[in-house]
C-alpha cells in the first residue's frame, strides 16, 4: 500500500502540471528500483481512484547482459500490473561504441531513454512516466550549475522530440519517502548494481554522488532546504539573470 502522504502529493503534482489525463495510455519505466516501484504502485492506486479512465503498462528495459527479472515479473503479476520486458542489446553496443572517458552512466541513460520511447510506440502509449524525485531534480540542478554553467533541472512534464509526453509524477517527493515506501511494503527492489555501468572498469559517476553529499550537508545546516528548492523551482525570475533572450526590456 502506498502511504496517504505519497498519494496526496501525487494528486497535488498531477493537478499542478496536468500530468495524467483522460484517455492516456501511459508507459511506466520500471527499473525495479525503489523509485519506479513506488511510482507504478502509486499510479495503479491513482487509476483506481481517478474519476476518469486511463491505462498503465510497466516496461523494463533489459540491457542484454543476462539480467534476472523473475522477482520483478512475479511482483507485477501478483499485483495485477501489466508488465513487459523490452529486450535490447544496449550492453553490447556500449562495449563497441563508448568513447574513452565518456560517462557510461549518461550513455546508458540515453540509450535506455531511446528504448523506452520505442517501447511506448510499440505499445501504443502517448506518455512515458519516469520515477525521478525532488532529490534527483536538485542534484541535476547543481550538477548543471557547477559543471555545465547552465540553469536547468528536471521538468515535471515535457514533450520529447518524437512527440511523446514525458511525465515525472514523483518530482516533488523526497527520495527518503520513496525508499521508506519500498521498505515498508517489503517490495523486492533492484539496486544500483543492476546498472550496466557497474560492469565496466571506469570511474563511477562521482559528480552526482558529490552533489548528494553537498546537498545533505546543506540540509544539515538548513533543514528546510528541499522545501525551499521545491518552491524556488516554481518561482523563477528569468529576467533577473544574464540570458539576452530573456530580458524583459
Ligand atoms: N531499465 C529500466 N527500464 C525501464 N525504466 C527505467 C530503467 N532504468 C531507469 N528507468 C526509469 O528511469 C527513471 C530514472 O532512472 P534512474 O537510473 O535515474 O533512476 P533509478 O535509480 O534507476 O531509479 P529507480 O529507483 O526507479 O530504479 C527510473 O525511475 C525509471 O522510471
Amino acid at each position: 500500500m502506498v502511504s496517504k502522504k505519497i498519494m496526496r502529493q501525487l494528486g497535488r503534482t498531477n493537478a499542478a502540471f496536468n500530468l495524467v489525463e483522460e484517455g492516456d495510455r501511459i508507459l511506466v519505466g520500471l527499473s525495479g528500483g525503489k523509485d519506479s516501484l513506488t511510482l507504478v504502485h502509486a499510479m495503479k492506486e491513482q487509476q483506481r481512484r481517478a474519476p476518469f479512465n486511463f491505462e498503465l503498462i510497466a516496461v523494463t528495459v533489459a540491457y542484454g547482459m543476462g539480467e534476472d527479472f523473475s522477482a520483478l515479473i512475479e511482483h507485477c503479476r501478483s499485483h495485477g500490473i501489466e508488465h513487459h520486458i523490452h529486450d535490447t542489446n544496449i550492453y553490447d553496443t556500449a562495449k563497441e561504441k563508448i568513447r574513452k572517458n565518456s560517462s557510461y552512466c549518461s550513455f546508458f541513460s540515453r540509450m535506455r531513454r531511446g528504448s523506452l520511447y520505442s517501447a511506448a510506440e510499440k505499445f501504443g502509449c502517448n506518455k512515458v512516466a519516469l520515477g525521478h524525485h525532488l532529490d534527483d531534480a536538485a542534484e541535476s540542478f547543481f550538477m548543471n550549475l557547477i559543471y555545465n554553467g547552465h540553469l536547468r533541472s528536471l521538468a515535471p512534464k515535457y514533450r520529447a522530440d518524437n512527440g511523446l509526453i514525458v511525465i515525472r509524477p514523483l518530482i516533488q517527493m523526497r527520495e527518503r519517502q520513496l525508499a521508506a515506501a519500498a521498505h515498508d511494503n517489503d517490495w523486492p527492489t533492484i539496486g544500483d548494481e543492476a546498472c550496466p555501468s557497474m560492469r565496466f572498469d571506469v570511474k563511477m559517476p562521482y559528480a552526482r554522488a558529490e552533489m548528494k553529499t553537498m546537498l545533505s550537508e546543506m540540509e544539515g545546516k538548513y533543514p528546510d532546504l528541499f522545501t525551499s528548492i521545491n518552491a524556488a523551482f516554481g518561482h523563477i525570475s528569468d529576467d533577473s539573470f544574464f540570458d539576452p533572450e530573456r530580458f524583459a526590456l
